[in-house]
């Protein structure tokens, strides 16, 4: 039998021992639900959908930690075999997009009757949640929009992946189908992620701050290890693809070079050093920025306009959560969650972080403007 690595230290290192290393004494994820909802009777009606939520991260982890082993690894097939058709982003889609994506529906959909249709990035267009589990009847006061894998590349090299979600009410006005779901980001009643990485994750904010929980692999179960996050007011954090920075707008290469010559002004006047990070991961990038502070930015090259960022079920989530947590989320010009949608699966420049590092990126915008030529960056 394989000896415990923590029942003794043959290394010479003062390894801890078991014993060291009890749990904390932490609240669970269903704990916090309840007084949560308990306190925000309004939140009540998605309770079970919250935790119907966090079950379903809890389960996308291990098929992320399972993926280069077991055959969820590689593109979809359909039943035949065949190669799927790319999806509506023009993307192949892979099987661990497609199981994923099964499994955030039926959380949604499955779990309580609060949830009337969703919209995925997996997904050309909206569905009632009475298609998605086969029943007759449609009830549900709520829509969810949501990302099943973001950043699935990045499984191929074990690196970091998330999920994202986010909540409206349901405007039952016409036009019925995708007009319900067309709803600026201030009108989101609840938004969340789940990071898959060293730990897994889950950020939630119910519109009265931001809460993250922890998953315990042992239990399988969320702790609540970061209560009430706050992000710093300015971070060292710059996360682009700067791979892509001869493909930006004159403003915003002007603004790149700025905090990498010049360093990141602070409200006070003083500047901090920039700190280059690009996991190429939205949840992965916008949580270091959180934790850290900094600034997250994916704005609009030559052959994409609009960057690559979904408004729907990317921008307007993380946007929220960034914003309750003290941060700032802006497409350079503007409040992401200001946005008025158009279809579900826009795209919108993204640059989410501190708010003062998106007061100088806004005021570099602003300066530059967007036809300066190139070389006056
Ligand atoms: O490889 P690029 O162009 O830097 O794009 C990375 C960005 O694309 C995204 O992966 C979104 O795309 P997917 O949801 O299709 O994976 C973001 O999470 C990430 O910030």
């Amino acid at each position: 039998m394989e000896a415990d690595p923590l029942s003794s230290s043959s290394s010479g290192w003062n390894v801890p021992y078991k014993s060291h290393l009890e749990k904390k004494k932490l609240r669970t994820f269903s704990r916090f639900l309840e007084v949560q909802c308990w306190k925000s009777p309004e939140m009540a009606p998605l309770e079970q959908t919250f935790a119907a939520v966090a079950q379903a991260c809890a389960q996308i982890s291990r098929m992320v930690q399972r993926a280069q082993t077991d055959d969820i690894y590689g593109v979809a097939t359909g039943k035949d075999g065949e190669q799927l058709e790319e999806n509506v982003q023009g993307e192949v889609q892979q099987k661990l997009d497609v199981v994923c994506n099964e499994i955030m529906l039926r959380a949604f959909c499955g779990s309580s009757d609060s949830i009337a249709a969703v919209a995925s990035e997996e997904e050309d267009d909206a569905r009632l949640c009475s298609a998605v589990m086969d029943n007759q009847v449609t009830v549900g006061d709520y829509v969810a929009v949501f990302d099943p894998i973001d950043g699935s590349k990045n499984v191929d090299s074990s690196l970091p992946v998330g999920t994202i979600f986010g909540i409206y009410k349901y405007k039952r006005t016409p036009p019925a189908g995708t007009g319900s779901f067309l709803q600026k980001g201030t009108e989101m009643v609840a938004a969340g992620y789940a990071l898959y990485s060293a730990t897994t994750v889950l950020v939630l904010t119910m519109g009265n701050g931001v809460d993250g929980f922890t998953l315990d692999p042992d239990k399988r179960e969320f702790f609540h290890t970061h209560p009430d996050m706050r992000i710093p007011a300015c971070g060292p954090l710059v996360c682009f693809n700067e791979g892509l920075f001869n493909t930006m707008s004159p403003p915003i290469r002007a603004y790149l070079k700025q905090v990498k010559t010049a360093g990141i002004v602070k409200s006070d006047g003083t500047k901090i050093a920039a700190s280059g990070r690009y996991v190429g991961a939205l949840v992965a990038d916008a949580h270091n920025v959180l934790i850290n502070g900094g600034l997250y930015g994916y704005p609009g090259t030559v052959t994409k306009p609009n960057g690559k960022i979904r408004l729907m079920y990317e921008s307007n989530p993380m946007a929220m959560i960034l914003e309750q947590a003290g941060g700032a989320g802006s497409t350079g010009k503007g409040r992401i969650r200001e946005v008025e949608p158009t279809e579900i699966h826009q795209r919108v420049p993204t640059f989410l972080g501190s708010v003062d590092n998106i007061f100088e990126l806004e005021q570099c915008v602003q300066y530059y403007g967007e036809d300066d030529e190139a070389d006056s960056a």
